[in-house]
């Protein structure tokens, strides 16, 4: 009698190996590691590791904003006073890990004694997180890293920023606007570079019929980090009490 995991076999029933035996033989194609089962057990992977990592973490905020901002640039040093704000109302910082303004955000948060959170994405090139993430992750999904900055975040900080922070940003207004997520404030922060963006949208998206009457007020904008605290304090506030 063989008794493998919750089965019990018999006579000509029992294998002539062991299930340990067959794991640890190295033998077969290796193909279906390249397949979407597989890889759907990856993606599994970093859900766990995500939700493990993060679902400890206290009240947060997400910062978004350029990878290109030079060190010591002005917009660098708004990232900074950001990053560094939150942090000392309370508030963990989580930033795509990367450099430039996330990099700041992440400065700033660990040097006002906050915890500094960077959530990385494997890129074709060689990076890693940046030197001021105290609690990193490397995903290799978007769409995985995505759903941490959503579900561990009570708002996101958009600075200035390219593509990705412009993915970002819609992605977050498109997910209150449709009600996938509760309501939470989307801040965009330096109102000369996004005024333009937020006139469109105004003048453009609403005027012709394509988002609501109310959708441009799903953004909030300012060029006072002060004011970005006040702002994700009082939606804390009226949520939490
Ligand atoms: C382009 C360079 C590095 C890219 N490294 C990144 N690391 C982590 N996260 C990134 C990176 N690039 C984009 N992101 C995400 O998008 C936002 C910034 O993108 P943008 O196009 O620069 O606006 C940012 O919030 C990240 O979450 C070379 O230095």
């Amino acid at each position: 009698m063989r008794r493998a995991g919750p089965l019990t076999l018999r006579g000509s029933a029992i294998p002539e190996t062991t299930t340990d035996q067959r794991l640890l033989d190295r033998r077969g194609p290796t193909d279906w590691v390249h397949t979407d089962p597989w890889r759907v057990l990856r993606i599994q992977s970093e859900f766990v590791e995500g939700f493990g990592l993060l679902s400890e973490v206290g009240h947060a905020v997400s910062v978004f904003g350029s990878a290109r901002a030079a060190r010591g640039s002005e917009r660098y040093l708004l990232a900074e006073e950001v990053g560094g704000r939150l942090a000392t109302d309370g508030y963990t910082v989580i930033t795509g890990g990367g450099p430039g303004m996330m990099e700041a955000a992440n400065k700033g948060a660990r040097e006002a004694g906050g915890t500094s959170i960077g959530l990385g994405i494997e890129l074709p090139f060689e990076q890693s997180v940046n030197d001021y993430v105290d609690i990193g992750v490397t995903f290799r999904y978007f769409f995985v890293r995505k759903t941490m900055f959503v579900k561990y975040s009570q708002a996101f900080v958009v600075l200035p920023g390219g593509f990705g922070t412009l993915d970002e940003l819609f992605e977050a207004i498109t997910l209150v606007q449709t009600g996938k997520v509760t309501r939470f404030p989307v801040i965009l922060v330096g109102t000369e570079f996004w005024g333009g963006l937020h006139d469109w949208i105004v003048k453009t998206l609403r005027t012709e019929g394509m988002i609501s009457e109310g959708d441009p007020d799903l953004v909030q904008l300012t060029d006072d980090p002060a004011e970005v605290v006040r702002i994700v304090h009082e939606a804390h506030v009226n949520h939490f009490g």
